[in-house]
Order: structure tokens, then sequence, then C-alpha cells
């Protein structure tokens, strides 16, 4: 057995986001999000899914914070839906929605719990989508006012905030690939869409400053970390692609003012070009206060022509796989984690790390035992970050608790609290008991 001691002033914390859990969602004045259309798009979501009625934290939130304060966290991830602020994206502002989630912050508040804010979490008002999304500039000015009515109303109560999650799902997984809302397949519109979340982040976080709004902002990747089937340069090639599009095509417009070259080369041999305007990438560039990572799994990929807009497959080396199809390896956080450095020694908070497995009741408790592994590899290496330096100061498991995975539907389970969909019973996993003795203990004690 092997003790890991955290730094004392570490977070812990959880993360969830709003079309996942909320429900209620022709409640209180919300409007309707792209995810609602996507999920009633017949063939879309699994089972025919829907966030209509998800956890019901809409109606549920108070549960859900007695069940975080058991838990122990002392940072809580969650998300705003536009939808619900200015229901038909560019007009009128809601009160209603402004004041479920005042009640919401107060309720964590009261509870010592820190808010952690993601500003977008995929639920794009339907409307802007009509106008052409985040490749037109109304919806980066959209996005900009609906920040500062956030800004505005929660200051003070909120010191940590994200713009936007995982920009490359909001992209490319959305706009290229087509697996998640609006679900586009055209590489120029999904390089369209990169570039308008970057523009409408810079704005965004001007706006933060203009107004003086307490805390520290940034923005949240999902990280993509591959390593070579073989030596050749062209399978190395193949990870430095996969790699930089979900890191670098988004970190360098934000940390160095500027796409790196060779992914642009790549796409404008692919006939496809960023439109950038006069002015774009001194906005994009403003300088943040923090970095949300998002690390499930990582890939040993190879050159293969037929490969996708990258040309670079991932191969099935065979390791143990979550219920989801990722493989579980630790590694590749530690290595990226590395990588990130050539931005700086930022800081840096874990914003989602989880296991999809998808045990189900027995007896009354589940025995995810997969997940607990899980979570011991991955903050073992947590603890080897911290170690050698990096400026990892908070760790969110994802997920509080099961919720609409987005395609994927109800099926697939991240959450250290098990949702019982009929009854939408909560029940605490075994993970979850895991979870709050390392969160009372400040350490991590490994069984080998
Ligand atoms: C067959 C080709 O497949 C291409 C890759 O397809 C995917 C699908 C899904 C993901 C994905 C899902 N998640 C978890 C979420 N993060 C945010 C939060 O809302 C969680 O629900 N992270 N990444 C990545 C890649």
């Amino acid at each position: 057995m092997t003790i890991f001691q955290f730094p004392q002033d570490f977070r812990w914390g959880t993360a969830t986001a709003s079309y996942q859990i909320e429900g209620a969602a022709q409640e209180g004045g919300r409007g309707v999000s792209i995810w609602d259309t996507f999920a009633r798009t017949p063939g879309k979501v699994f089972n025919g899914d829907n966030g209509d009625v998800a956890c019901d934290s809409y109606h549920r939130y108070e549960e859900d914070i007695e069940l975080m304060k058991k838990l122990g966290i002392n940072t809580y991830r969650f998300s705003i839906a536009w939808p619900r602020i200015i229901p038909d994206g560019d007009g009128e502002i809601n009160r209603e929605g402004l004041d479920f989630y005042h009640r919401f912050v107060d309720k964590l508040l009261e509870a010592g719990i820190e808010p952690f804010c993601t500003l977008y979490h995929w639920d794009l008002p339907q409307t802007l989508e009509d106008i052409g999304g985040w490749g037109n500039r109304r919806t980066v000015d959209a996005f900009v006012k609906y920040a500062e009515v956030i800004f505005k109303e929660f200051s003070g109560k909120i010191n940590f905030w994200l713009t936007f999650n995982e920009p490359w799902c909001i992209a490319f997984l959305s706009n290229l690939l087509g697996i998640h809302a609006p679900g586009n397949k055209d590489l120029q519109t999904s390089i369209n869409v990169a570039h308008g979340l970057l523009v409408a982040h810079g704005k965004a976080v001007q706006s933060f400053r203009r107004l003086g709004t307490t805390g520290q902002i940034g923005i949240a990747p999902n990280v993509c970390w591959a390593e070579p089937y073989s030596k050749s340069p062209e399978d190395q090639a193949a990870c430095d692609r996969a790699i930089a599009l979900n890191t670098d095509w988004f970190l360098d417009p934000i940390y160095k003012g500027s796409y790196p070259q060779f992914m642009v080369d790549w796409f404008e041999k692919a006939g496809a070009t960023v439109p950038i305007q006069e002015g774009d990438m001194e906005i994009i560039s403003q300088p943040i206060d923090l970095l949300g990572i998002n690390y499930y799994t990582m890939g040993i990929n190879r050159f293969n022509p037929e490969a996708g807009a990258l040309q670079s497959e991932e191969v099935d080396m065979g390791l143990t796989k979550t219920d989801i199809g990722w493989p579980v390896e630790s590694r590749g956080l530690y290595e990226f984690m590395h990588y990130l450095q050539k931005y700086g020694n930022v800081d840096v908070y874990i914003t989602e790390n989880g296991a999809c497995i998808n045990d189900d009741l027995e007896n009354g408790k589940i025995n995810d035992d997969r997940r607990i592994a899980y979570y011991e590899q991955h903050l073992t290496q947590i603890h080897r970050i911290i170690n050698d330096g990096i400026n990892l100061k908070g760790y969110m498991a994802w997920s509080l608790m099961d919720n609409f995975e987005w395609a994927e539907g109800y099926r697939m389970r991240f959450g250290l609290v098990h949702v019982d969909y009929r009854s939408l019973v909560r029940t605490p996993k075994e993970s979850f008991y895991w979870y709050q003795n390392v969160i009372k203990n400040n350490w991590l004690e490994t069984r080998i």
C-alpha cells in the first residue's frame, strides 16, 4: 500500500452540465436548444433519449447538494443553460432563469461548496443555430451579451469561470463528424465554428475584465493524447495532428495569438481556411487565468490516408476498456500535462475525469470496483504531476451522478451516484464512498 498526500489547498470536486442533468426542458421560461432538436431527430441519440427530464436536477438540486455535502467536495462544476437566460438566444432576458441559478448557487455557497461555472456546455439556443450558429458573428455577439448578463448577476458569488467546455467537441465532433448537435459533417463549417467560439471566448474575457467580475476565467479543452504505433515519421505525424486538433488548435490562438501553422497548412490542402478577420487574434489571445483539462483516455495512433480529415487512426491495443469502449490508460494524463507546459506552468484544474461503468444495483448497492480502479490509477498520475511541480490545483470527477451522455443517451453511466431514471432515486455507488475517503484524508491509499 502507498500513501499519496495532496496539497492542503487542493480542490476536490465533481462536475455536471445543464442539459445532462436539469430536465425541466419546457419549464421556467427555457427556450429550445440545439440538443432538444438533435435528440428529437430520429437516429441521433440512442433509444431516442432526450434531456426533457434527465436527472430532474432543476427540481432536485437541494437533494443533489446534500449528496455533495455527504461526499465532502469543496468545489462543484456546473454549467448555466443559455436558453434559460435568453430563451431566443439574443433577445429578452428571462428573470426566472436567473432566479433559478441564484437559488442554486446560494445553496452551494451555504453548503461551503465553491461554484465552478461553465458558461457554455453545448446547449446553444436553436434560434442561433438557425442563423448559422458559431460560424455567424451574430452568435458570437449574442454569446458576449449572455456572458455579460451572467457576469453582472453572479460576480461576487462565482469566482471560477470557464467560457467553453471542450471546444474540439463543439467544433469537430459536432460539425465535422456529426456525432453531436447540430450534426453537421463539413470541414469548413467545423473550422468556422472553432474560430467563432474562440472569438466569442476572447470577447467574453474582455467583458469579464472590463466589468471587474470577481474570480478567475479560462476555458476547458478535452485532451487527445496519442503515441505512435510505429517509429515511422508518418505515424508520429498522425499523432501530432490528433493531439493538435484537440489542444493546439485552441490553445495556440489563446496563448500565442496564432493557429498552429502545420495544421493550417494541412487543412488548406483539404481546401479549408480559417476565416480570420482583422483584430480577431488579438481578441482571442486575451490573457486567461486558468485552464480546465478534461481527460478520459489516450490512443496509439498510426497514419491511414482513409482515416478521416486527419488521416490518423487509433489502433486497438487490447487494453482494458470502460463500458463506452475507451481504453483505460492513465499514463496519457501525465504525458499530456508535461506537453501542456509549452504554454507555461499555467494554473490547471482537471475539470473532467471519470469512467463509464454501467454496473447496476445489486441488493441495494453498486459495486463499481472498475470505476474505483480507474480513479485510483488517474489520481496516482495526478499526484505524480503535482510532484513534478506542475500547477495542478484541483480535480473534478465526471460525474457526480449518472446523466444524459449525449448521443449515448442514458445507457452510459459515468456517475459516482446511480440514478434510477424511472423513479429518479439517487444511490451512492461504492466509488462514491471511496472518493469520499480520499477527500476526507486528502490522500490516496493505493491497494498495491
Ligand atoms: C466513432 C468516432 O468517434 C469519434 C469520437 O467520438 C467522441 C464521442 C464522445 C466524446 C466525449 C464524451 N465525453 C464525456 C463528456 N465530456 C463533457 C461531458 O458532457 C461528458 O458527458 N468526452 N468526450 C469524445 C469523442
